[in-house]
């Protein structure tokens, strides 16, 4: 089989970076075209040593028409709002094109302005773009030539929270999520308030009330419920000192009577067949147990004197929530194994 033409625009950054190590080993993969901004001319390998042996190409500044003819698929790792003006002319030269950023995630393009303060340069291709969590889509995936990839946050809170939501068991308001995330999902860019001196021994909240991911999560709460009225949630993120992985935990008041025992088996039917979902039972999820791998831990505990489902799940930001995602996604578009490439644990400690 010939092998799939791949290249990642935005390969300087820690979600492009990631893309790259992982792209780097997949059996189906050659890549073709790393590029970067203010680090274009610079070798990959050079800015990220790990990838010495591996990955022998030298950034190169974007041109996505070029790109876009020399690629089967395209893997978009820039800010959100940059991505957009990537992707019609990734697509008009015939590569298929996978968003690490959010400018395709949200199907509303009115909520653009809202949550992120621009306006969508290219709301029609919206309809088109197939939010890529496989869990929810997978048939969708498998047909589209535009991937939204999930957020981070999203990835974590939306599979711990899907399998009570879809139960209906669950009340659709006063969700409350608090979630932590490692400092790389600021990004390698994330400029100040992310140096050592400030995040080391530091533990701080943020985005309160306002993070974008919020719209995100409801959107694809909303419709498992699949009820009348939308699904609201509150979603805190807070910056704890460690470098990678999210933990999310979500408090869900439940509307009836739900045993643990019976909370625990909605989500090991959900994800019985899942590759990349594991259902703890008799452990809780850890950071560190998903680090470097594509594995969502996921659980559930019921409070019954509260009637709180407390769910948890724990991703790495880069993996399950970034670029691992990005490449499940891929094997999906290229109808390869699911798991081609991301079959590995994490690292441990
Ligand atoms: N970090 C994470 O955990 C996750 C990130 N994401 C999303 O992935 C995307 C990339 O994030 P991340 O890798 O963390 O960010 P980084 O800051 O690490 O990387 C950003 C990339 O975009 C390039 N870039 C920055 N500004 C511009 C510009 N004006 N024009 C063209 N290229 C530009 C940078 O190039 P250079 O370095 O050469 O200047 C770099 O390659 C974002 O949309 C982010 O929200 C999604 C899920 C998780
Ligand atoms: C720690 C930290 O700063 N995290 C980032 C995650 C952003 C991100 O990954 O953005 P998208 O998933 O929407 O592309 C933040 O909260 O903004």
């Amino acid at each position: 089989m010939e092998k799939i033409r791949a290249s990642v625009i935005g390969a300087s950054g820690y979600g492009g970076a990631e893309a790259v190590r992982l792209l780097a080993t997949h059996p189906q993969i050659d890549i073709v075209h790393v590029t970067a901004d203010s680090q274009k001319g610079r070798e990959m390998s050079n800015l990220y040593p790990n990838l010495r042996r591996y990955v022998d190409q030298t950034m190169i500044e974007a041109d996505a028409e070029a790109i876009g003819r020399d690629s089967d698929v395209t893997f978009v790792s820039l800010p959100s709002g940059k991505a957009m003006h990537m992707v019609l002319p990734l697509l008009e030269g015939g590569s298929k094109v996978i968003d690490i950023a959010a400018d395709f995630r949200l199907h509303d393009a009115s909520l653009y302005p809202v949550w992120y303060k621009f306006e969508h340069v290219a709301p029609t291709y919206l309809g088109e773009a197939v939010y890529g969590l496989p869990e929810l889509h997978r048939d969708e995936i498998r047909d589209t030539r535009l991937l939204a990839n999930p957020g981070c946050y999203p990835a974590a809170s939306l599979l711990a929270i899907l399998p009570l939501i879809r139960s209906g068991k669950t009340q659709t308001s006063g969700i409350v999520i608090d979630a932590k995330s490692g400092v790389s999902g600021a990004g390698r860019g994330g400029g100040g308030g992310f140096g050592y001196a400030e995040v080391n021994e530091n533990l701080s909240a943020y985005s309160v009330t306002a993070h974008n991911h919020t719209a995100e999560i409801e959107q694809e709460l909303t419709a498992a419920a699949g009820g009348d009225g939308p699904v609201r949630v509150v979603f805190t993120p807070h910056l704890v000192p460690m470098t990678r992985g999210i933990l999310a935990t979500a408090y869900v008041p439940l509307a009836q009577e739900l045993p643990e025992a019976e909370a625990l088996a909605l989500y090991d039917d959900m994800y019985a067949d899942e590759p990349f979902v594991r259902v703890l039972h008799d452990a809780l999820p850890q950071t560190k147990a998903t680090l470097g791998s594509n594995y969502c831990d996921v659980t559930v505990r019921v409070n019954p004197r509260t009637q709180t489902a407390i769910a948890i799940a724990a991703i790495d930001n880069l993996g399950r929530g970034a670029a691992g995602q990005a490449v499940q996604n891929m094997n999906l578009m290229f109808d390869l194994p699911e798991a081609t490439g991301l079959a590995f644990p994490g690292v441990f400690p």
